[in-house]
């Protein structure tokens, strides 16, 4: 649906997007994740006429985008800061892109009746705006978004100004509405979580470049980097020291390398954490910290000086205080070569 080309974006001297490529299929939801300043937006931005990369090119249903202006890319959008009209009412939010687009009334009337049922706002028509709730005037800016039929739909930070709790909430409803409709969604996130709850694959940006693009699933049990797996908060590295056929030797002994990394031989070993348990024998550990979370209990473990792994044990084991002696066990299947 939506091909992204080679895109390089520069400001005067500054490289801000640099060599971009990444495909979207009909009916995807994609999240950009990255740092602030890796380019997200302005990548979004592009996709959307408002700025023009100096190369590269957008393609969207087989069609060059180059020189369509915004208005007549068919693309809806939910902007953070692209705020509701506070002097109209909820209908006449919601049927502005309609009209704008010379939609006659009764046929406006109907479909923005169709949309506020669609994001759980029926009989709000008449409302006031500005008297609405957070997640109730986010729901309004998605209605009026969708309200033109839009090919793609542009989401950037949409929930970022609302309280985690109502956060979690609505990028639920989010994902479920976008593909209730059929969909394709480009979604603009530094938060990890949101992406994760609400993308079929993410594309990780590092200053400018695709660091990784894969599902949820795909990133977390096989980060192509270093860098991803500590932005996705997974820090268990260890040094190779040497190969010898498919083993990699380490000052933790030797793990099975078969699958070697796409971009070369294997510099580091992640140790993902969900592979990483106690046991009777294994790496001898402090316990520096068990931080209860709810849901499962994260561990500090100090396995040499000054080399720290987490862990995390999950359901009602007993677990180990600050300052006890462990043997962490190390599933091979978790460990992850690293090129870079
Ligand atoms: N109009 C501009 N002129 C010069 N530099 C710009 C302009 N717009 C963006 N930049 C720079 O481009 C880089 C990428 O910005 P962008 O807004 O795309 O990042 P982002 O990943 O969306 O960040 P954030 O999560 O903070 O919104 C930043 O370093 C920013 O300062």
């Amino acid at each position: 649906m939506l091909v992204i080309e080679d895109i390089h974006l520069r400001y005067g001297e500054t490289s801000v997007l640099n060599g971009v490529s990444l495909d979207v299929e009909q009916g995807e939801i994609v999240c950009l994740l990255g740092a602030s300043g890796s380019g997200k937006t302005s990548l979004l931005r592009i996709v959307a006429g408002l700025e023009t990369p100096q190369q590269g090119r957008i393609i969207l249903a087989g069609q060059s985008l180059a020189g369509v202006p915004t208005h007549k890319r068919q693309l809806g959008f939910m902007f953070q800061d692209y705020a509701l009209f506070p002097h109209m009412n909820v209908a006449d939010n919601v049927a502005f892109g309609l009209q704008m687009a010379g939609e006659p009334r009764a046929a406006r009337e109907k479909r923005v009746h169709e949309q506020l049922a669609l994001v759980g706002l029926a009989g709000y028509e008449q409302r006031n705006v500005s008297q609405l709730s957070g997640g109730e005037q986010q729901r309004v800016a998605l209605a009026r978004s969708l309200a033109p039929s839009p090919r793609l739909l542009m989401l950037d930070e949409p929930l970022g100004s609302l309280d985690a709790g109502l956060r979690e909430r609505l990028v639920r409803e989010l994902h479920g509405i976008i593909k209730q409709m059929g969909l394709t969604a480009l979604y603009v996130t530094h938060d990890q979580a949101e992406a994760f709850a609400i993308a079929d694959r993410i594309a990780i940006l590092q200053q400018g470049r695709l660091a990784q693009i894969a599902t949820p699933q795909g990133l977390y049990y096989q980060p192509a980097s270093r860098y991803v797996a500590t932005f996705l908060g997974l820090t268990n590295f260890i040094d190779v020291r040497s190969i010898e056929g498919e083993q990699a030797q380490t000052d933790y002994g030797y793990f099975a390398v078969d699958g070697t990394p796409r971009d070369g031989m294997p510099r580091f070993l992640l140790l993902h954490p969900d592979g990483l348990s106690l046991a009777d024998e294994g790496i001898p550990a402090i316990v520096i910290e068990a931080i209860f979370q709810g849901d499962q209990y994260d561990l500090t473990l100090e396995v040499s000086e000054g080399v720290f792994w987490q862990l995390t044990m999950r359901g009602r084991e007993t677990v180990p205080s600050a300052g006890d002696a462990v043997h962490i066990a190390i599933d091979p299947a978790y460990v992850v070569p690293l090129a870079e």
